[in-house]
């Protein structure tokens, strides 16, 4: 009995040495500017082109601006790496969204929109988030730039198998709880480390329940629970996303990639190296107190006493990042007052993320002590669809300001920012110190509660404004 890691790793390896190194073939590469210009430049200098010119793909979002591009940018560390895969994509011929080309948004974003992410791939990117594209049945994870180099020159990846682990979520999902609040739980229960040397199977009836876009987020946040790969069984929502996408098949293609699509799932009996169960009528909306994702509680708790904590190691993190996150123990959530509000990232700025946070809002206003409220959509597609339904004029009746897309705040690549000490309610993935601008405070929830939070000043319980 197969699982679904077993079925696409073993449809990928070209060959296993003795360790049980192994070569994988890559079925699509996704690349930013971040990550790439030193593998384009030792693909110069050893006079290689690319194996399979058709499987990449190339975005620019992590360094450019959320405000009028049409100008350029402003900043020169940015504009020079937005220039340098300007120039690579240019001389290799890779396909290329620039930041004027509407498709372009946050790779994890398009890739998935594009239909360049398809059920069954390896698709690698040089990127720790690449884990989102394993909500289509993917065998998906990040790379870096040397191996960025190997996947462009040889189509291929070194890689070892990992264990393997089944993240079992049954139940309905209770109002006001969304995708990001289930992978924050996961979290909170296996750690960020919970995960490491494995690949996760997100599986049961709440996650079969969720959208693609909920999916995506679960395993974009795979990551953060320290696994390389997060990936979720191939059924009829994944297949129903994925038709009519620029880069899907079509015609007999379709027809025989739907079947082979199909048999895209764990057999009943596969063996699991360890399985984790939730239930989801336990979930709660969750936020992060703390500089790390597991530093996680429900939005009903209060922020955690480390004199409470016998374990001293993590007793002295949790001081550490009490100090950091200003915070002091046993505050209640819901009085944590915030300064700004993201709404983005590759976690969260798909059109019903959106959505979420737009029904939360609409008809209300940004709190006084809330200084700035951004909406940044994950793709000029994702943007267009919302200004089609009318989102953007409720968030900008609401105070809230209507970007362009990229990944913004979530690392505060590009100018926007957190100032020294300021505190935010953010729908990324990451509340590492520093991680939105030097001393800034991040705490992670659903866009829900990041809108919430932006209307009341101070997180709140999206299930009782419901
Ligand atoms: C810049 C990039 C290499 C990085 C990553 O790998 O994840 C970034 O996207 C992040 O989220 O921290
Ligand atoms: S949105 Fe954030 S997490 Fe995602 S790729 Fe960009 S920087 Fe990384």
């Amino acid at each position: 009995m197969k699982t679904l890691y077993d079925k696409l790793w073993e449809s990928h390896v070209v060959r296993t040495e003795e360790d049980g190194t192994a070569i994988l073939y890559i079925d699509r590469h996704l690349v930013h500017e971040v990550t790439s210009p030193q593998a384009f430049d030792g693909l110069r200098a050893a006079h290689r082109q690319p194996w399979r010119l058709s499987a990449n793909l190339a975005v620019a979002d992590h360094n450019v601006p959320t405000t009028d591009r049409s100008h350029g940018i402003e900043d020169p560390v940015s504009r020079l790496q937005v220039e340098t895969l300007d120039k690579n994509t240019r001389e290799y011929g890779v396909t290329y969204f620039n930041m004027n080309d509407k498709r372009q948004g946050i790779v994890h974003v398009i890739g998935p929109e594009q239909g360049a992410t398809l059920p069954g791939m390896t698709v690698v990117c040089g990127d720790s988030h690449t884990s989102t594209h394993g909500a289509f049945g993917c065998l998906a994870h990040g790379i870096g730039t040397s191996e960025v180099e190997h996947v462009l020159a040889t189509q291929t990846l070194l890689a070892k198998k990992s264990k393997s682990m089944l993240v079992q979520v049954d139940g309905a999902l209770p109002a006001g709880v969304t995708a990001k609040d289930i992978v924050l739980a996961v979290i909170g229960v296996i750690g960020t480390a919970g995960g490491t040397g494995y690949a996760i199977e997100f599986s049961g009836s709440t996650i079969r329940s969720l959208s693609m876009e909920g999916r995506m987020t679960v395993c974009n946040m795979a990551i953060e629970a320290g696994a390389r790969a997060g990936m979720v069984g191939v059924d009829q929502t994944t297949i129903d996303y994925v038709k009519g996408r620029p880069f899907s098949p079509v015609g007999p293609h379709w027809d025989r990639a739907v079947e082979y699509w199909r048999t895209l799932h764990t057999e009943p009996g596969a063996k699991f190296d360890l399985v984790v169960t939730l239930d989801a009528a336990q979930i709660k909306p969750q936020v992060t107190w703390g500089t790390s994702p597991e530093m996680v509680v429900s939005v009903d708790a209060r922020v955690p006493d480390p004199d409470l904590e016998k374990d001293a190691v993590k007793r002295e993190a949790m001081e550490k990042a009490l100090v950091y996150m200003g915070l002091t123990p046993n505050t209640a959530i819901e009085d944590i007052r915030i300064d700004k509000v993201f709404i983005g990232s590759c976690t969260n700025s798909r059109i019903e993320d959106l959505r979420a946070a737009a029904a939360v809002v609409r008809g209300k206003q940004r709190a006084s002590n809330v200084k700035l409220a951004m909406v940044v959509p994950g793709s000029g597609l994702v943007k267009e669809q919302a200004e089609r339904e009318g989102l953007d004029t409720i968030f900008r009746a609401a105070g809230f300001e209507w970007r362009e897309p990229g990944c913004s705040m979530c690392l505060a690549m590009n100018a926007d920012r957190l100032d020294p000490g300021e505190r935010c309610a953010s729908t990324s993935n990451r509340n590492f110190e520093g991680r939105q601008g030097q001393g800034g405070r991040t705490h992670l929830v659903s866009p829900a509660m990041a809108a919430a939070a932006g209307i009341a000043g101070h997180f709140v319980d999206v299930r009782a404004i419901r």
